[in-house]
């Protein structure tokens, strides 16, 4: 039996509330396989399309003084209880149908963050929709968000990401596992905060979900970080005639590949640098990188990439 981060991709989440509790239902049925297998399954998940469609409907409401401004970290926060709670009733469902007896339970996440992060001067994660150029530009204008292209895929804004440095709720993470649970934790990499004189508070940013999925890991001592993408495998020379799977992965090649420039900033590559933390905190740990689709087949061997 060993203890697993799963961290899910935004594939396995959608783009709206129908989409997203039908694709949910789908994903509650893998890692219930995971539950049924005897293991011990911690969930986290992404939030980019989430907390910017949330932050987005907020603005317009409060720019029409329909209510008042909701701030980042809050519309953060509002996309863990959004998602942990299509998580948490498709996972019970899920379980009633297999009938297995197990508690689950979401853990609204705190990560603490440095304050003089470079990421803050210099906004780098996708959040919300896609927009064409000339409407992103006069976005840009009017509000001062800052969007970047992604991908080939379109504008979208983008806000600081920085890294992830303290899980505050660690204790009661803990201690749910401990007690049997299934926890959802660390949603959308965590609702980023720092400390002042004050104590907590939150800032504008949206933390990556696979470095706070790595560090959640590693402070619960998993043996293993499943991160679940579009994905089957990761590639060498990935779209190119000549891609080619990587199956088995040390932590010397990926360090190669990355310095050859295999793995796309912004995509794979916070994926891999992720699972190399976490393989790197302790022993016997290994990072696997697969698609929602083929989990049973990555658990087993024949596709994915085994980090270790
Ligand atoms: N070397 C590579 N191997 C595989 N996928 C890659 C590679 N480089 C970039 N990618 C892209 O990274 C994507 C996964 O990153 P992303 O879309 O940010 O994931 P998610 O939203 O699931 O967290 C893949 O779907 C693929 O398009
Ligand atoms: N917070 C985060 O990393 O979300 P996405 O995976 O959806 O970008």
């Amino acid at each position: 039996m060993a203890k697993i981060v799963v961290a899910l991709g935004g594939n396995a989440l959608g783009k709206s509330p129908e989409e997203q509790l039908k694709l949910v239902k789908h994903t509650a049925a893998s890692l219930i396989g995971l539950v049924a297998a005897g293991h011990k399954v911690v969930i986290s998940h992404g939030n980019g399309p989430q907390v910017g469609a949330i932050n987005l409907g907020m603005n317009y409401a409060a720019e029409h003084g329909k209510t008042a401004a909701f701030p980042f970290p809050e519309c953060g926060a509002m996309s863990q209880g959004y998602i942990g709670y299509h998580l948490q009733q498709s996972l019970q469902n899920e379980l009633h149908r297999q009938n297995i007896q197990k508690d689950v339970a979401t853990v609204v996440t705190q990560i603490e963050v440095d304050p003089s992060d470079s990421a803050f001067e210099n906004p780098t994660k996708p959040v919300g929709d896609f927009y064409t150029k000339e409407d992103a530009a006069k976005i840009q204008a009017e509000k001062g968000y800052t969007f970047k292209e992604d991908a080939g895929r379109g504008y979208r804004q983008v806000v600081p990401s920085p890294l992830p440095k303290k899980i505050i709720e660690l204790n009661s993470i803990n201690n749910l596992i401990e007690a049997g649970s299934l926890v959802i934790a660390g949603g959308g990499g965590g609702v980023p905060v720092v400390q002042t004189t004050d104590g907590l508070q939150g800032v504008p940013a949206v933390i990556d979900k696979d470095r706070s999925s790595a560090l959640l890991a590693a402070n619960i001592s998993a043996d293993q970080l499943i991160i679940l993408t579009a994905v089957d495998d990761v590639y060498v020379n990935y779209g190119k005639p000549d891609q080619k799977s990587l199956r088995e992965l040390s932590a010397a090649e990926a360090h190669q590949y990355i310095d050859e420039g295999q793995f796309a900033p912004g995509s794979m590559l916070p994926k891999i640098e992720a699972c190399l933390d976490f393989v790197a905190s302790g022993a016997n740990r290994t990072a696997l990188i697969t698609s929602l689709d083929h989990l049973d087949d990555a658990l087993a061997g024949k596709v994915g990439t085994l980090i270790k």
